[in-house]
């Protein structure tokens, strides 16, 4: 059997962004001529190597700031490396950043014959797609706008529906799809299984773990620029979480970022999700008993304080949370440590990757530690019903005469 051609070639890339320490007009006039002094390297990318075979469908996962945008960009041809090189085979379609190669003078009728037309298709050719790309983004109303009065919504759906139209070999998506609505999002997801089917290469930057592990046949892990795994999507989405424990335990030792009013000081210094009987655990179905432990410190006696708890899903956003005020518990001066435990009995979590967030607060209901994203589990899909939230969701039918 012959081995899959590569689409995409990143070879040792490394991308470096001039950082300008001088924020203000006046700094700026102060240190002109001084230039070196006040710049700072910023290494976004570091010796990246990537080989992505034809018909495979890549996530490219990591922490803000950890390199994905720019290393589509750089796959993209969009950015130059700084060194190294990026090789590509056959024809790509990009939606990377809102509206970029729409122009906000030209209708959205003409911005979609700009548009294919800078993707590669003949007039002829985009006049045969037309209506399929104008159906597509649902938008026929406003085709005769000008795209500056969009709205970021209508903007994704043309520039995707031109995307999928003009018949791309890799298909580049940086998270622009979470703009849209449900529905869309789902069509565009749609279109996403039918181009993997077809063949077609894909490389996808998202915050959803769960597309990760729905779409993606391999997945890339960035922190701060590097590759550091590359392989099952299942597997990075574990680095992922783990990655984040560890920045955790980095601030616990001292270095992080617990904000700390003066004269009150706390500390997490450990949160472990278990399950109903005390034993630690990561894999959860639904309806189990969860139970998240805290430790928390005080160098000096607490007289008031609380903790509260967060959970997300992959996307950053709030499932449930809940503080020991809000359960209206009042504990004793905390002197030392003390450990929380946080009971969700019979907890209706939809399948998916949760992370837990924890912060402690003090006198004034003052904030004076947190830990982000200090735990995490993970709930095993349901064959029944899926979404964040579990129901037990059951289905009759009468005949009606
Ligand atoms: N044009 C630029 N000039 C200077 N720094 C830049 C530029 N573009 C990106 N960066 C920096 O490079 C780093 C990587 O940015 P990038 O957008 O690739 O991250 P990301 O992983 O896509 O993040 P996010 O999840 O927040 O979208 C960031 O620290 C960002 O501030």
């Amino acid at each position: 059997m012959n081995s899959p051609v590569n689409v995409v070639q990143v070879n040792d890339v490394s991308k470096r962004f001039i950082v300008r320490k001088d924020n203000s007009i006046k700094e700026r006039i102060v240190n002109f001529g001084r230039g070196a002094r006040y710049r700072e390297d910023f290494w976004a990318l570091r010796n990246v190597d990537i080989e992505i075979a034809a018909g495979s469908t890549v996530g490219l996962i990591g922490p803000n700031g950890s390199g994905k945008s720019t290393l589509l960009k750089a796959i993209g041809g969009i950015i130059q490396p700084t060194t190294g090189s990026v090789q590509r085979r056959g024809r790509m379609a990009a939606l990377l950043e809102l509206g970029a190669g729409f122009h906000q003078d030209l209708t959205g009728r003409e911005n979609v014959y700009l548009n294919a037309s800078i993707l590669g298709l003949s007039r002829k050719q985009t006049d045969m797609h037309f209506d399929d790309i104008v159906e597509f983004s649902g938008i026929e109303a406003f085709i005769d706008t000008q795209v500056k009065f969009y709205s970021s919504g209508m903007y994704v759906r043309l520039a995707f529906a031109v995307a999928v139209h003009v018949d791309p070999d890799l298909l580049l998506v940086d998270e622009v799809l979470a703009v849209g609505d449900e529905a869309f999002q789902r069509k565009c997801l749609d279109k996403i299984r039918s181009f993997q089917d077809e063949g077609r290469t894909i490389v996808l930057v998202t915050h959803s773990l769960n597309q990760v592990t729905d779409f993606c046949n391999r997945a890339i892990v960035l922190a701060r620029g590097s590759v550091v795994f590359d392989g099952e999507p299942i597997d990075a989405v574990s680095v992922l979480r783990s990655g984040f424990e560890a920045t955790y335990e980095a601030d616990a030792t001292g270095h992080g970022t617990f904000k700390q009013p003066a004269g009150e000081r706390g500390k997490i210094a450990r949160v472990r999700v278990l399950d109903g009987q005390g034993h630690e655990q990561r894999n959860f179905s639904t309806g189990d008993d969860l139970l998240v432990e805290v430790d928390v410190e005080s160098a000096t006696p607490l007289n008031k304080w609380a903790v509260g708890l967060h959970i997300d899903n992959p996307l950053g956003q709030l499932v449930t949370g809940a503080t020991s005020k809000s359960l209206d518990a009042k504990f004793p001066t905390l002197d030392g440590a003390a450990r929380v435990r946080f009971a969700l009995p019979r907890a209706n979590f939809g399948g998916g990757e949760y992370g837990v967030t924890v912060a402690m607060f003090g006198s004034d209901d003052q904030e004076i530690a947190r830990a982000t994203d200090a735990a995490s589990f993970s709930i095993g899909q349901h064959a029944r019903s899926w979404g964040p939230l579990f129901t037990d969701v059951s289905v009759g039918m009468t005949p009606i005469d």
